[in-house]
């Protein structure tokens, strides 16, 4: 990490969206991302959460090199990089890589956050910004894990696993530029999310307690979920 870029008075605070998936357990059509919840493509809330942010400076949409959904919807006011790669974590690394060349530096912040978390709120985004802006690592919004672990073999209880200390890991999470270049760098391809990338350098983020509802729309059942909270919230 260059000096200069670290030594910057001001971080700014830089959101981006990896939206480059094919939402293969969701068995829908086409890209979970893109289809109707609560009256509009579900990747459009997630966007009006991180528009309602004033401190975000840029956000960064990061799609698959053959997805027109975006020049056919040209509504929002985010970049849109076709730089998606073959994993999440690709997806990531390439919209890094975007997020320099528009501009961001190593010092500053960037929020990660998955497009198909469509039920992220401003206040959850301010509340991880506002918990981890002045911590020397970062951190992400989790949930503590509410129900009996269980470990399965061939469709039956192998063991229970004691659930104190675990936590569900949501987005988004937040690590300085250069910092998560590295890590994810050093990490690979395979790795879930941005934390586990951070882990392994030895850091420990901090984990922001966010609820439930902030849950990632993954399984058929989870658009209706997902469209009963929005349309809760508007009411
Ligand atoms: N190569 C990939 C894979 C995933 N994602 C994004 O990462 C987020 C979280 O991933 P997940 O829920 O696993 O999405 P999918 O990969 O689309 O779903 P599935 O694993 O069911 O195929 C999603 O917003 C997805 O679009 C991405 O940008 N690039
Ligand atoms: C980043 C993430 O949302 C944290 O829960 C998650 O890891 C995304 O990918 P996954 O394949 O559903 O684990």
């Amino acid at each position: 990490m260059k000096a200069t870029d670290m030594n910057q008075t001001t971080p700014r605070f830089f959101a981006l969206i990896p939206c480059a998936g094919n939402g293969s357990r969701a068995g829908t059509a086409g890209p979970k991302q893109y289809e109707r919840v609560a009256g509009q493509p579900l990747v459009w809330h997630t966007l009006s959460a991180f528009a309602g942010v004033k401190r975000i400076a840029r956000t960064l949409v990061v799609v698959a090199p053959t997805d027109g959904f975006f020049e056919r919807n040209p509504t929002t006011s985010a970049l849109v990089v076709t730089c998606g790669g073959a994993t999440r974590a690709q997806s990531v690394a390439n919209g890094l890589r975007e997020l320099r060349r528009a501009g961001a530096v190593d010092g500053d912040w960037v929020l990660v956050h998955d497009a198909a978390r469509c039920l992220v709120t401003p206040e959850l985004i301010d509340r991880l910004i506002d918990t981890c802006a002045n911590d020397e690592v970062g951190g992400l919004l989790a949930h503590p894990l509410p129900d009996t672990l269980k470990i399965g073999e061939d469709g039956r209880v192998a063991a229970t696993v004691n659930r104190a200390n675990k936590w569900q890991a949501q987005t988004p999470q937040m690590f300085r530029l250069g910092m998560l270049r590295q890590a994810l760098e050093a990490a690979g391809d395979e790795i879930t999310d941005e934390s586990s990338a951070i882990e392994a350098m030895g850091l420990k983020p901090l984990l922001v307690e966010a609820g439930a509802q902030n849950f990632k729309v993954t399984y058929p059942e989870d658009f209706q979920m997902a469209e009963a909270v929005l349309r809760g919230r508007n009411r």
